[in-house]
């Protein structure tokens, strides 16, 4: 997998976004800032609701936000130029097809958009995901119009790829498939990628950073491995693991119920060599990490 070029200027930038549906109610993002660099692939993570479509929607310039700006490629998300927009593949939660084309109809009029159309990579995929080309679009399952919406943002190998759920309709064998040609032809040349998803398993195979969207703004992003290695829930008596995270300038990222006089929190930092014995330390998982900080 590349690095990322975190010397890079960003492919999308994100400052104090926010948005509304309902006036009167809470924003669904509310003063987000957000950077992806060139390379970066991310994972992200947040519970029902939590505004995930909406950040994405905003982030590709087709919601307009109540105050915020979004960049990509260093434009105006909302006025991008029809290079920056080639440059962009996109796979949308529902599906955003013309049902009634056909798939090889649908792929003949998009090639016209792109100059930089892979025909060889969509026969291909086309072929090893068995979709019908000349069946209405309208008439095939879920789960290939998925596969389609996946063939159309891949087929002019874009710079940035965002995928919304992109496997929710697919069966174990066609994610698996999916997941193969993200990682062997589409990040391995540099691509940035968005990824939401609630397939926690899928992620880990894919993602090299996680962000965490809550309350309306991205509570966290790190690199995966690192948050894993930097985090472990510590329980013991109350003030032995307030003393042994403030000794340690250990961050508390969730408090969790415990047992009376004792505490069980959720710490992120680096952990010394010796560790006290009057309490235990735990090591977390992404489900753990799902659950306290969405
Ligand atoms: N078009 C819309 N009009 C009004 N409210 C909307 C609209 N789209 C989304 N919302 C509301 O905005 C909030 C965020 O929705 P969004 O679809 O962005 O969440 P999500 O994190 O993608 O959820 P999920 O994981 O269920 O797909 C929800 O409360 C939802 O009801």
């Amino acid at each position: 997998m590349n690095a990322p070029l975190l010397h890079a200027a960003p492919q999308v930038q994100i400052d104090g976004l926010t948005l509304a549906y309902d006036k009167k109610a809470a924003p669904v993002l509310r003063g987000l800032d957000w950077t992806l660099k060139p390379g970066q692939v991310v994972g992200l993570l947040g519970r029902n609701g939590a505004g995930k479509t909406t950040l994405l929607e905003a982030l590709l310039g087709l919601r307009e936000p109540q105050s915020g700006t979004v960049q990509l490629f260093g434009q105006a998300a909302n006025a991008l130029d029809d290079a920056a927009r080639a440059r962009i593949g996109y796979v949308p939660q529902g599906s955003d097809l013309f049902e009634n084309l056909t798939p090889a109809q649908l792929l003949a009029y998009f090639k016209a958009f792109y100059p930089r159309w892979n025909q060889a990579k969509v026969d291909g995929l086309m072929a090893r995901w068995a979709i019908p080309a000349d069946q209405a679009i309208g008439k095939l399952s879920g789960g290939q119009q998925q596969r389609l919406s996946i063939i159309r943002a891949l087929a002019h190998e874009p710079d940035l790829l965002i995928l919304d759920e992109p496997v929710a309709s697919l069966d174990p064998i066609g994610r698996r498939d999916f997941l193969r040609e993200l990682v062997d032809h589409v990040i391995n040349r540099g691509t940035t990628v968005v990824f939401s998803t609630h397939i926690l398993s899928d992620l880990e195979r894919v993602a090299f950073n996680v962000a965490f969207l809550k309350d309306g703004q991205i509570a966290l992003q790190s690199p995966l491995d690192e948050l894993l290695e930097q985090t472990r829930r510590v329980t013991g008596e109350a003030t032995a693991v307030a003393a042994f995270a403030k000794a340690h300038q250990l961050a508390t990222l969730a408090s969790q119920a415990a047992q009376p006089g004792q505490s069980r929190l959720v710490l992120r930092g680096s952990w010394p060599e010796a560790l006290p014995e009057a309490l235990l330390l735990q090591t977390v998982t992404l489900d753990d990490l799902f659950e306290v900080l969405t």
